[in-house]
C-alpha cells in the first residue's frame, strides 16, 4: 500500500491556463436526491461547484429545487423524473455523479439502469450511496470507461460480498479488479483500489462521522476528475484534500459539517496549485 502524498496533490492542482472558459473545467451532472435525501445531492453539487466544475446540473426531485437555489445558485436543475430530458442532456456531460441520496425504490432503480446505458467514453461516472445498493441488489454491465465507486464499508460488502470483518487490502483488491472499477473504499483509513496499485488515505478524523461528509467526497471526486486529466491522481486529490481540510478543522472543533469542508476547497485547491515541483 502507498500513501497519498500532498505532492501528488500539488503535481495535479495545477494553475489555470488564462485563455479558458468553463466548458474546459468539467461539465457535471449529479444525479440524486429523492424527497427525503434531498441534502445529499444538495451538498454533493455544492462540493463539485466548489471543486472548480465548469458546469453543474442536477438531476433531482422538483421539491428540492428551491432549497438547492437557495444554497446554490450557481446549479443548473432538470427533475429527474423526466428521463428523455435529462438522457439528452447527458451527451454533452464530461461527468456523471449518481447516487447521493437517490434512494432504492423503483424510480431510482430505473434511472440507474437508464443512466449506465447511457453513459459513454470519454464520461467519467462517479457512483456512490444508494447508486451503489442498487447496483450491489441488481449487477449491470458498466460502459467501458473511466468509473468510481466511493462506498462506505457497509456499502462495499453489499457490492464485494466482503463482509467488513474480512475487508483486508488484498481481498478488497481482488474484488476491485474482478468489479474493473477504480474503488475508494471509506473507513477511517480510506483505501483507494485501481488494477495497479493500492493507496491509504494517510488523514480523516472521527470529527467527519456526520451525514453528507460521503455525499461532499462524491461531489469533490466529480469535480477533480472533470478538470484534471489523469483519473486516477484526480481521485487521489480528492480524498487526500477532503480529509485534510477536516483535519485542519478538527483541531479547534469537536465536529466538522460537510459544508465546511466545502467552502473551503477553494483555498485549498490555491494553495497546492502554487507549490512548484519539478517535472
Ligand atoms: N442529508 C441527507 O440527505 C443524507 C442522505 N444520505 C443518503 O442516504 C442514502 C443511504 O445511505 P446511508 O449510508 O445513510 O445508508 P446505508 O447504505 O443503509 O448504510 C448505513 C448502514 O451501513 C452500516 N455501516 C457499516 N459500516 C459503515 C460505515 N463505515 N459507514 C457508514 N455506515 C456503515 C450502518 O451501520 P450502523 O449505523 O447501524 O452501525 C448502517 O446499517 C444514500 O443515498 C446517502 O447518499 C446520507 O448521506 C446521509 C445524509
Ligand atoms: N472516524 C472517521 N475517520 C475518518 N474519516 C471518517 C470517519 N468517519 C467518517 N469518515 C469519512 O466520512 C465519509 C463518510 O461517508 P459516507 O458514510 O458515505 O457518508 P454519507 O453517505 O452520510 O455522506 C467518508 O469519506 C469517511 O472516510
Ligand atoms: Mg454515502
Amino acid at each position: 500500500m502507498q500513501p497519498i502524498t500532498a505532492e501528488i496533490v500539488s503535481r495535479t492542482i495545477i494553475k489555470r491556463p488564462a485563455d479558458s472558459h468553463k466548458g474546459n473545467y468539467g461539465r457535471v451532472m449529479l444525479i440524486g436526491g429523492n424527497q427525503n435525501f434531498g441534502g445529499a445531492i444538495i451538498m454533493a453539487a455544492t462540493a463539485a461547484t466548489y471543486s472548480g466544475a465548469g458546469l453543474v446540473t442536477v438531476a433531482t426531485d422538483p421539491s428540492n429545487f428551491t432549497s438547492l437555489h437557495a444554497r446554490l445558485p450557481e446549479a443548473m436543475v432538470i427533475d429527474y423524473h423526466q428521463t428523455d430530458t435529462l438522457l439528452n442532456m447527458l451527451t454533452g456531460m464530461d461527468v456523471i455523479i449518481i447516487g447521493p441520496g437517490l434512494g432504492t425504490d423503483t424510480i431510482a432503480d430505473q434511472l440507474l439502469t437508464a443512466v449506465i446505458a447511457a453513459t459513454h467514453a470519454p464520461q467519467r461516472l462517479v457512483i456512490d450511496g444508494s447508486a451503489l445498493t442498487l447496483l450491489a441488489q441488481q449487477p449491470r454491465s458498466l460502459p467501458a470507461t473511466d468509473i468510481v465507486v466511493t462506498p462506505h464499508q457497509m456499502e462495499w460488502q453489499r457490492l464485494s460480498g466482503i463482509a467488513i470483518k474480512d475487508q483486508t487490502p488484498t481481498a478488497n483488491h481482488d474484488a476491485q479488479k474482478r468489479l474493473g472499477v477504480t474503488a475508494v473504499v471509506k473507513a477511517h483509513r480510506t483505501t483507494i483500489y485501481t488494477d495497479e496499485r493500492v493507496w491509504f488515505n494517510p488523514g480523516g478524523t472521527p470529527a467527519m462521522a456526520t451525514g453528507g461528509m460521503g455525499d461532499t467526497l462524491a461531489g469533490m471526486i466529480g469535480g477533480f476528475v472533470g478538470q484534471f486529466d489523469d483519473f486516477t491522481a484526480a481521485i487521489l486529490s480528492a480524498v487526500y484534500l477532503h480529509s485534510a481540510i477536516a483535519d485542519d478543522l478538527a483541531a479547534t472543533r469537536y465536529v466538522v459539517l460537510p459544508h465546511q469542508i466545502s467552502t473551503r476547497i477553494p483555498t485549498y485547491m490555491h494553495r497546492f496549485s502554487q507549490i512548484e515541483r519539478p517535472s
